[in-house]
């Protein structure tokens, strides 16, 4: 489905429900107990290994009754521009979004770096870059778009164009699992999206839009009073609250687009590791459309971003890592990747103290 850009069209969702989430199954909390009793009972004190052990508890639940598999980890890069950019909320021309795109089909940004260092494959997704982009075999097409409206002055996107960001997410994640994935990490590469995800955290949290709003790749004091006064504006425009009215109206495609690809791992029983304060409000979306999507996500790191704790408050989610990272990409999922595989290794390899102690081993 294919609107016309920067159409006015604040289709109420209540009544015309759009977009279908795909049918999620809750973590059974039956098999927590049985899990946790079974870590327990492994060749080491109980509670040694701390998070690692509420971590593959998680996974546990999450391939209930099958076990939990960490080697073949999967990048989702999701590449969006924003109208927003045109009130000056970055400190980098949407041009930049193009440049890195090239850059990752390169091989050449932090993210590759870290995937590389990790032995994982990383996958482009163009789900609305504002620029044309050559035909490459690393580069999925899924442009919605050529970029969001300017949120402050007109809904980001229409309700048809929301619906198929969601559904390229959910049907990528659903690919790569079909195609052996047992983890799903997020990254998203979008200049001002930091303003557009503000706007989101604000309305689903809820929190007040100060709280939300942080420096992003970094604004001087002038570029954050612009930042503001372009949010300001955005928020003044609608009081939606719904979460996809929100998204309709602030943007953007990326978020969209991670945001399916959570409900698209979580309708395949498979953890996906969230990034940032960008994939952090993605999740935010995907939950609040679905529920049931909280149990599958694993929250990577906690940003330097302002704003990311409380939208991590609203998620009740614990990051396992803190490095003071702010740059996206992925860059801390993948960097969790490596804590998720351990995890998972916990549950399926390690041996119980009784079979140590019998002498079995
Ligand atoms: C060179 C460069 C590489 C990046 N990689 C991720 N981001 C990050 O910064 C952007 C959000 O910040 P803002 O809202 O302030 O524009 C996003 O693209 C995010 O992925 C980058 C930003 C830049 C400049
Ligand atoms: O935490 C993030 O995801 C983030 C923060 C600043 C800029 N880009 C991304």
């Amino acid at each position: 489905m294919r609107e016309t850009d920067g159409q006015r069209n604040p289709h109420l969702t209540s009544f015309s429900p759009l977009f279908q989430p795909p049918a999620l199954t809750p973590l059974d909390p039956a098999t927590e107990a049985s899990l946790r009793a079974t870590i327990d009972g492994k060749a080491k004190p109980p509670g040694s290994l701390g998070r690692i052990e509420e971590l593959a508890v998680q996974l546990g639940m999450i391939r209930h009754p099958g076990e939990p598999r960490g080697e073949k980890a999967v990048l989702l890069v999701f590449a969006g521009d924003h109208g927003l950019v045109a009130e000056g909320v970055s400190q980098y021309p949407s041009a930049v979004t193009v440049a890195m795109v090239m850059t990752y089909l390169a091989g050449r940004a932090s993210a590759n770096a870290f995937a590389k260092a990790n032995g994982m494959d990383v996958r482009v997704i163009d789900i609305g870059v504002a620029a044309e982009l050559p035909v490459h075999p690393g580069l999925r097409d899924a442009k919605v778009r050529m970029g969001t409206a300017n949120a402050a002055r007109e809904p980001a996107m229409t309700a048809g164009q929301a619906t198929e960001a969601l559904n390229h997410g959910i049907r990528i994640a659903i690919g790569e699992i079909k195609a052996g994935a047992d983890i799903i990490a997020l990254g998203e590469m979008g200049i001002g999206n930091t303003a557009s995800s503000a706007l989101l955290a604000h309305r689903l949290a809820p929190a007040s839009l100060d709280d939300c709003i942080g420096v992003g790749a970094g604004q001087d004091d002038a570029g954050m009073s612009r930042k503001r006064i372009a949010i300001e504006m955005a928020a003044a425009r609608n009081d939606a609250t719904a979460p996809l009215d929100v998204l309709i109206e602030f943007g953007g495609l990326e978020i969209a687009g991670m945001a399916g690809a959570i409900l698209g791992a979580a309708s395949q029983r498979r953890p996906v590791i969230i990034d940032g304060f960008i994939s952090s409000v993605a999740a935010l979306l995907a939950v609040r459309l679905c529920p049931e999507a909280r149990g599958y996500c694993v929250f990577a790191h906690r940003s330097a971003e302002r704003g990311h704790d409380l939208v991590l408050n609203a998620l009740d989610a614990k990051p396992l890592l803190d490095l003071g990272l702010r740059l996206g990409e992925g860059t801390g999922a993948l960097l969790a990747v490596p804590l998720v595989r351990a995890a998972a290794r916990l549950l399926t390899d390690v041996a119980s103290l009784d079979d140590v102690l019998a002498g079995k081993i």
